[in-house]
């Protein structure tokens, strides 16, 4: 079976309504993108929690929706438009041929090394390295492959401080990866605590399926207790907002450890960190940073 692609160029303001509207006449997906990039007008769009972007969309959207091939085109976009009271905009149509999804889905993620001696790897490969340090590790719902810098970044200074016997707190979890890498490097007592309910599933999914035993929890479960070793990946507003509750969960002499930030905003976070612990750059990535700094005993 293959389908048909409509696309369509419209203004930031309508790109919203029209994509619904396609979606609500029998589109089977719509996506919305930049219609400059490439070019000098590129728009990139920011966003992290507290902090969306003001526009959802771009100065000139491209809306793409995905059809079927029996299927009266150019009607769909003449009722979208009616539907969104604007002027029937011009379209093209592309042919989208029929593939293997999942095989090609499964070819963009390989085997990973992480710093000197971690591979991540899917459940469809053998390890490159069984005597390495091997997380077998699948593209799911939750944020966390190995693939990002600010991942990479904590993975590595895991690597590098290695938590024999300590115990570590993993807070923003997603797939466990940063939690299930501190067990596999030795750690004692490892927890792991994320926001998303679909994280935490994943994470404990990934430490079984690694044969680590991890306890993973939402935010609301109230504890006292203080780790040698508190990682957080998550992103600059909320590691700022989040200042005094992360200070307080690491040990007197532990090490807190802090990415999901910005190159550019280093200074912003060390300062909200400064009255608890003094935070330096560890290294930076692709733009991205790790900060670290150690509690005093
Ligand atoms: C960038 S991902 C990092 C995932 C993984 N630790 C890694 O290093 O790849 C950030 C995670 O933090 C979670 N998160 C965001 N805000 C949070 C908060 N206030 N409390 C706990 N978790 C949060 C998100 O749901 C997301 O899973």
């Amino acid at each position: 079976m293959s389908w048909i692609e409509i696309v369509v160029e419209v203004a930031r303001a309508q790109a919203e309504n029209f994509s619904d509207a396609l979606m609500e006449l029998g589109a089977l997906s719509v996506s919305v993108e930049d219609a400059d990039e490439g070019t000098d007008a590129e728009q990139p769009l920011f966003g992290e929690p507290g902090m969306e972007p003001k526009e959802a969309a771009w100065e000139r959207s491209r809306v793409i929706a995905l059809t079927p091939t029996d299927f009266n085109h150019a009607e769909l976009v003449e009722l979208a438009a009616a539907h969104c009271k604007m002027p029937v905009p011009e379209h093209s149509l592309r042919s989208v041929a029929d593939q293997d999804w999942v095989r090609l889905t499964q070819s963009q993620f390989e085997p990973m090394l992480i710093g000197k001696g971690i591979w991540v790897v899917p459940s469809w490969h053998s390890a490159p390295d069984p005597t390495a340090i091997v997380l077998e590790l699948d593209p799911g719902l939750a944020f966390g492959t190995g693939s990002h810098p600010t991942t990479r970044l904590c993975m590595e200074w895991l690597e590098e401080n290695p938590p024999l016997d300590k115990t570590v707190l993993d807070y923003g979890c997603g797939s466990g990866i940063l939690a299930i890498v501190a067990k596999k490097l030795g750690a004692g007592q490892v927890e792991g605590i994320d926001i998303d309910p679909q994280a935490v599933v994943s994470a404990e999914f990934n430490a079984v399926r690694n044969h680590c035993e991890i306890d993973f929890s939402l935010p609301n479960k109230v504890t006292t207790s203080t780790y040698d070793v508190v990682v957080a990946n998550i992103l600059s507003n909320p590691l700022k907002l989040m200042a005094p509750m992360l200070s307080a969960k690491v040990a007197a002499g532990g090490a807190l450890v802090l990415s999901g930030v910005l190159a550019r905003q280093a200074d912003e976070v060390t300062a909200a960190y400064a009255p608890f612990i003094a935070l330096s750059v560890w290294q930076e990535r692709d733009g991205w940073v790790a900060l670290h700094g150690r509690r005093p005993s």
